[in-house]
């Protein structure tokens, strides 16, 4: 199969555009990008803060790392070149649902800060929000919430984050959140105030 060179494609500009979306909808898009490692409250936190803006009546969805390997990239593994391509292709799809005027909610553990700036590179200043679910290795063994800690400890994962895999730190997330230490609840409120503060939504009348 030929790949297209780029002389072979046009760009179709479209009659309806993001800022339309934006201004119908009441609320700017973003992508919140969620990192950790396995077990830090990722889903968890994505979810929870879904189902608040979906109460606040704003337009928002869920891209899970585990939901989207079972179709989109079913394909890939967990090797590093796997996991660059896994977040090559979720930074695209997030850059399609930001146009589309949704606050799209990535969690992804997203080890490699080389490939979560190249998803941030793929659009503009203000519309990334890269949010670390700061929990220790010890703390996310210790829930192990799907038993993988326990199968990659007795070497049954290979390339496991965390103990077989490296997780990158980010160094200068938009927000960190300590899901370690906090309750569920209050993680989203930090969430949410992050978003109310950059202008992303509003904040609800006290
Ligand atoms: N080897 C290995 N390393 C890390 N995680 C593993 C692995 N094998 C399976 N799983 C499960 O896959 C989920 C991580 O998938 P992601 O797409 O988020 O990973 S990545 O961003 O490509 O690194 C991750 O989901 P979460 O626990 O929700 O993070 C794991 O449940
Ligand atoms: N502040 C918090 N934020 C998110 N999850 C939390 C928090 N406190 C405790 N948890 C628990 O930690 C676990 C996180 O699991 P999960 O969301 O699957 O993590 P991940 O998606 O990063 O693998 C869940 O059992 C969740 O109930």
């Amino acid at each position: 199969m030929t790949t297209p060179t780029a002389s072979n494609l046009v760009w179709h500009e479209a009659s309806v555009d993001r800022a339309a979306r934006e201004k119908r909808r009441g609320h700017r898009s973003a992508i919140v990008w969620f990192t950790g490692l396995s077990g830090s409250g990722k889903s968890t936190l994505a979810n929870a803060v879904n189902a608040a803006l979906f109460e606040r009546g704003l337009v928002s969805y869920v891209l899970d790392g585990d939901n989207i390997r079972h179709g989109l990239c079913r394909d890939l593994g967990f090797s590093d070149a796997a996991r660059e391509e896994n977040i090559r292709r979720i930074g695209e799809v997030a850059k399609l649902f930001l146009d589309a005027g949704t606050i799209v909610i990535t969690a992804f553990v997203s080890p490699f800060r080389a490939d979560r700036e190249r998803a941030r590179a793929l659009v503009t200043e203000g519309d990334f929000y890269e949010v670390h679910c700061a929990a220790t290795l010890a703390a996310c063994e210790a829930r192990d919430p799907k038993g993988l800690y326990a199968k990659a400890r007795a070497g049954a994962i290979p390339h496991f984050t965390g103990i077989s895999s490296p997780y990158e730190e980010p160094l200068i997330p938009e927000l960190r959140v300590e899901t370690g230490g906090q309750a569920l609840a209050e993680s989203v409120e930090t969430v949410l105030r992050m978003l109310e503060e950059r202008g992303v939504i509003s904040a609800i009348p006290s």
